[in-house]
């Protein structure tokens, strides 16, 4: 997407400018007095990079005094600084942010323009020097403390004063957007999902993007957040801090999904724990990170549950309403400047919904930037958000004030007849259901959006075009500081490896599994149970084991191996978006975590068919055994990955390895002996057949010519070679599908 700011200018028309004006909304109130200071320092200055960077740096000193102020919020170095207490630097942040917004709406939105800036709803009064601090007593407790069980400030468990999280300045963004397109093709034809969306929101504000189901809300997120994946094109200019979207960007984005995508088994704790450690940057101890879980756990109102499990469809877990905050605070750990949210209130009731709505405030309030989707707020929601976009089917039927669309559709005729909720006018609005609102005849699919167009949009979409009044250096931060990661490589590899662990641990140790082995075992012991290789019989029967031990062992981690991927996608694509973690470090730490976990059970196997059905009894039969196990579920294990990585649907790739599994398993060797020439050379490829000669050069000297012909008398060097390249040739196929596969953020 090219920069807004190069953008060729709209018509400029005099016929148009003079429609728009007559038409007009009500005109802009007089500027408060703090408008009127900030709008005099702003046509004289502008915010520079090292104002901003003085006082990050003053602010850091002061609230951790061995921390580095090196990389200040403006100037381009790190963002990510945290502080747990201190009321000046929280002064001072919401000083700064609110000045940059006073100052930004002041060239950018119309002069009735205010929104609930930091400074009113606070009570601050913002000059250009300085601010005075607010009443204390401005605000419910209750609004104070959103998830605060008790609604009061103190922690009833420690019996100490409840936290309130203090997080240091983040670079103030402003995000525009203008005639942003997307069309799609649907067999074949192109549709278009979103025609030409403009708007803005600067820092401290909540956005909200408003509409029926299907309208476009979270494709116009993802466009905004730098989300887009798949196959459609994107029109229009999407600028932050008048910079087009750069991937260094994603360190300062906080994007919460619709659907909550989280680990089953990990606890609250764990689940922030770990976001911690891997997107807070390197600059932070671990011990300075895990402080920064507890304050996030406290200040979502999570401390009750950090100990329980997340959960899901099979394991009960924290309610909707928790998961959903900790989605939030996966993401406001980074402290981002930009904060995306689809749908955070959507299944939860209104008391909850009003607490995260109030959560989204006091965040704005600390000079982040954050937009959210929303479906059916109720009406105390929907005063609680600064602005307000209406879509209806793809197309802009109001940008503005959110308490100015009401009297913008009176303007245009269209009026409740009876008490009701603004959300609900406005959702009846853009459906198109009229029942109980009083109409122009004409309405139609059109009448609202030509209505916006002919009476909002040209002055809107001007101010667009305005260049922010930000200094060159605060731009330039966007684009040129450098796609960083939290932490290194080695430790991506071990904190994914750790978490891997923790996730799996439950499905493994599972007491059915352990069932399922021991009791397949046991029957196989029983069965095969003493038994006696010396008549061409009985070693038939025991190379039929030792085939059926090959063949299990391939079978088994083939088929858990094909859902890691597939089932992980979402997360990945959510992890990866964020620039968590290099790829190759979770794909390493992915597939060496299950590792430990695949070799435990094959060893319980092992022990009990082994002797029950009398194989050779010696420690290096035993071992040399058990190893070629080991080679074989390592070699079936990176199939199944492969086919998983490459397909990455469960149900495509359930039947592609059901199909391979069995070609393998009848090309093993057992089966047939005399394969013809033109298909013989598959049994190359399947790991049933090097495991199956493994096994059985492993028990007998020289390998009987009954159980397979003319099978050379070596040391099985070629077996095994043929086995670690397949282990390593379908671990590289599976990274390979994994990198190609687009993310969001990619
Ligand atoms: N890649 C795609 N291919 C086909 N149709 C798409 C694609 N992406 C979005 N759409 C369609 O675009 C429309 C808008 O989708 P979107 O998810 O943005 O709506 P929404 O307003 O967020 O809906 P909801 O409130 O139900 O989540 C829908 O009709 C959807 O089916």
């Amino acid at each position: 997407m090219e920069s807004i700011m190069e953008k060729p200018m709209m018509d400029t028309g005099g016929g148009m400018i003079e429609r728009t004006k007559s038409d007009q909304l009500a005109p802009p109130p007089p500027p408060s007095s703090a408008q009127s200071l900030s709008r005099t320092a702003s046509a004289e200055t502008v915010l520079s990079t090292a104002d901003v960077t003085t006082t990050t740096s003053l602010s850091r000193k002061s609230s951790f005094g061995k921390r580095s102020a090196s990389g200040g919020a403006g100037a381009g170095g790190n963002s990510h600084g945290y502080s747990s207490s201190n009321n000046n630097n929280s002064h001072i942040r919401k000083s700064r942010s609110a000045q940059l917004k006073l100052e930004m709406e002041d060239l950018v939105s119309s002069g009735a323009a205010l929104s609930r800036a930091s400074s009113a709803s606070l009570g601050f009064s913002f000059t250009f020097t300085g601010f005075t601090p607010p009443p204390q007593d401005t605000m419910s407790s209750a609004e104070l403390h959103p998830f605060s069980d008790d609604d009061n400030t103190m922690d009833i468990e420690a019996g100490t004063p409840r936290k309130k999280l203090m997080t240091e300045p983040t670079l103030p963004i402003y995000l525009k957007f203008a005639e942003v397109k997307y069309k799609v093709a649907v067999k074949g034809t192109p549709r278009e999902i979103l025609s030409g969306i403009s708007g803005s929101a600067a820092p401290g504000e909540v956005l909200a993007l408003m509409g029926p189901s299907g309208s476009g809300k979270t494709t116009l997120l993802s466009i905004l957040g730098g989300r887009v994946a798949g196959p459609g094109d994107v029109e229009g200019c999407v600028s932050y801090n008048d910079e087009p979207y750069c991937k260094s960007l994603n360190r300062r984005i906080g994007f919460v999904t619709q659907d909550d995508v989280l680990f089953t088994h990990l606890t609250v704790k764990e689940t922030l724990t770990y976001a911690a450690l891997l997107r807070l940057p390197r600059t932070m101890t671990r011990q300075e990170k895990e402080e920064r879980t507890i304050d996030i756990i406290y200040e979502l109102g999570l401390e009750r549950c950090q100990d329980t499990m997340i959960g899901g469809s099979f394991v009960r877990g924290v309610s909707g309403g928790e998961r959903k905050r900790v989605c939030i605070g996966n993401e406001i750990i980074i402290n981002p400047s930009l904060l995306f949210l689809d749908e955070p209130t959507s299944g939860l009731d209104s008391t909850t919904a009003l607490r995260i709505i109030q959560l989204l405030h006091d965040i704005a309030e600390d000079g982040k930037t954050v937009i959210t989707t929303i479906h059916q707020p109720s009406s105390r929601l929907f005063h609680k958000f600064d602005k307000l976009i209406l879509l209806g089917r793809g197309s802009l039927l109001y940008f503005g004030k959110a308490s100015e669309a009401m009297p913008y559709f009176q303007s245009i005729g269209c009026t409740p007849l009876i008490a009701m909720n603004p959300a609900e006018f406005l959702l009846d609005l853009a459906n198109g259901n009229t029942t109980d609102v009083s109409v122009p005849s004409e309405l139609d699919d059109k009448y609202l959006v030509d209505a916006y167009e002919n009476r909002v949009a040209y002055k809107a979409k001007k101010q667009l075009l305005d260049p922010l009044p930000i200094s060159d250096d605060m731009k330039t931060t966007i684009t040129s500081s450098k796609r960083e990661w939290g932490t290194s490589w080695w430790q991506q590899y071990s904190i994914l490896f750790c978490r891997g662990i923790k996730e799996r641990r439950h499905d493994y140790l599972s007491w059915m599994r352990i069932t399922q082995v021991i009791a397949t075992s046991v029957i196989l012991g029983l069965l095969w149970w003493h038994s006696d290789p010396s008549t061409p019989k009985g070693l038939q029967d025991q190379a039929g084991l030792l085939f059926f031990i090959a063949v299990f062992w391939g079978f088994f981690p083939v088929f858990t191996a094909i859902f890691t991927f597939p089932q992980e996608r979402a997360m990945l694509n959510k992890e990866r978006a964020a620039d968590m973690y290099k790829l190759s470090a979770y794909f390493l730490a992915r597939t060496t975590s299950d590792l430990p976990l695949d070799l435990f059970l094959p060893v319980i196997f092992m022990v009990i068919v082994y002797f029950m059905a009398g194989l050779k009894a010696t420690a290096a039969h035993f071992f040399l055994s058990m190893l070629t196990v080991f080679l074989s579920i390592i070699a079936a294990q990176g199939l199944g990955l492969a086919i998983g990585a490459s397909l990455l649907d469960i149900k495509k790739a359930t039947t592609l390895a059901s199909v391979t599994v069995m070609t393998f398993m009848l090309a093993g060797g057992f089966f047939v002996k005399r394969v013809p020439p033109f298909i013989s050379w598959l049994r190359y490829l399947s790991f049933n057949y090097h495991t199956y000669r493994l096994l059985l050069k492993v028990q007998y000297h020289p390998v009987p010519d009954i159980l397979i012909n003319a099978i050379p008398l070596d040391n099985g060097v070629t077996e095994v070679v043929a086995l670690v390249a397949m282990i390593i040739g379908y671990r590289v196929l599976a990274y390979m599908s994994l990198r190609r596969t687009k993310t969001s953020a990619s």
